[in-house]
């Protein structure tokens, strides 16, 4: 296959290898004394920092940089506009290491021109249980491509990452690198038909006008199983029970504690929305959750943001998935959402059709770093990255 001089160096099966049959590492193990101890060596005008998301100042050049320069569709019509509280909330679930938050800095100007970023997770993986890491927002300025800066922030956090002892990472990405586990399609629910036309994402199908469009995509205002209500702190621990039960169906899925289902699904304004169901004894027995995240519109004159949630944590132990979903997309619309996205992960699959989504042209790709297993179905990833 085409060759990926950065990728051949890693512990990464090649393109077009066959999947192995049994599960392991694929470098040999090492202990944490053996990886050196000095940061990478970035070219001569750069230098590393560390992002303290904490800092306002820090966060909002976080915020800038990727902003104007994360991804993109293959059209160039749209851009991520993750906001500083999500990324807040996306940077520090409990056991964080703020070493794990690597910047690449202009030397003369002190100017944020990379990112790239870790978080402690434990995966189940079929039969094994590892720690690992979750890679996200690798991002370089749109000005410094082609200057492989991107192998050097994966290096230097795969170095950061492997002094504290963790060999394994998991990550995601539009782009189909050595080599995937998992090749996931995006879905669109319309909750906003009129706007997503106008901004030229979707478009009136045949023999449809506007007025029959928005009348085919409208939901009611008010959710309509009985008990749905908004998650509170008080509801933690049996949603951890819920979500932790439901998880061990997938054989690649997070294994979460308490303290991490609460900080991964209690609701944050414009952040993260989560619902239960409370059944008439008054016990929670649902969840449904959906993440905001907006995107940027690029040179459109009338609109420049897109209003878009995503599909979470979802638990339906005593409702149809669809019905729960179903409520879902009526919270999202109630919250101003113009469109609601869902992967065919986990359960999805069951909904998708039956609730209107529409299958997207973007691919999503899983992939592990230094583990190779066989073959994961859509069906069977418990685990959406943010
Ligand atoms: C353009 O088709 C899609 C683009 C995206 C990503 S790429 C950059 C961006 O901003 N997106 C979010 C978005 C933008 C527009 C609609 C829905 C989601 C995804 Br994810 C799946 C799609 O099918």
């Amino acid at each position: 296959e085409r060759p990926h001089p950065f990728w051949d160096t890693q512990p990464v099966p090649s393109i077009g290898s066959d999947y192995s049959q049994d599960s392991g590492p694929i470098d040999e193990v090492k202990s944490s004394e053996e990886v050196r101890a000095e940061p990478y060596p970035l070219p001569g005008a750069f230098e590393w920092c560390t992002v303290d998301i904490d800092n306002d100042a820090e966060a909002n050049e976080v915020y800038t940089l990727l902003s104007e320069n994360y991804v993109e569709d293959d059209d160039s019509m749209f851009r991520f506009d993750y906001s500083v509280p999500f990324l807040r909330w996306a940077l520090k679930p409990p056991g964080y290491l703020r070493n794990w938050h690597l910047g690449v800095r202009v030397t003369a100007n002190k100017k944020l021109v990379g990112f790239i970023t870790g978080i402690p997770a434990n995966m189940q993986v079929y039969e094994n249980l590892i720690r690992m890491v979750e890679i996200n927002f690798l991002c370089v300025h749109k000005k410094l491509r082609s200057k492989r800066l991107a192998p050097v922030l994966i290096k230097e956090i795969t170095r950061r990452v492997n002094r504290e002892s963790v060999w394994q990472a998991v990550y995601t990405a539009g782009v189909v690198l050595p080599r995937p586990v998992s090749e996931c399609r995006y879905w669109h629910r319309s909750l906003n038909p009129k706007k997503l036309i106008e901004v030229g994402f979707s478009h009136l199908g045949p023999r449809m006008t506007m007025a029959r469009t928005i009348k085919l995509y409208k939901v009611p205002d008010q959710p309509q199983l009985p008990g749905m209500r908004e998650m509170r702190p008080s509801d933690a621990q049996r949603v951890s029970e819920l979500v932790s039960a439901y998880l061990k169906k997938f054989p690649l899925h997070p294994e979460f504690d308490a303290h991490e289902v609460a900080h991964w699904i209690l609701p944050r304004d414009g952040v993260v929305f989560s619902y239960v169901r409370e059944n008439g004894e008054g016990e929670v027995t649902d969840v449904c959750s959906f993440y905001s995240l907006p995107s940027t519109i690029l040179g459109h004159e009338k609109h420049n943001l897109l209003k878009a949630a995503y599909s979470y944590w979802n638990v339906a132990t005593t409702v149809p998935l669809s019905d729960l979903m179903y409520d879902a997309l009526i919270l999202a619309k109630k919250a101003d959402f113009d469109v609601f996205n869902a992967l065919n992960v986990m359960e999805n699959e069951s909904f998708l059709k039956e609730l209107k989504f529409g299958i997207g042209d973007g691919f999503l790709q899983y992939y592990l770093y230094n583990w190779k297993c066989p073959k994961i179905e859509p069906s069977a990833i418990g685990l959406v990255l943010l």
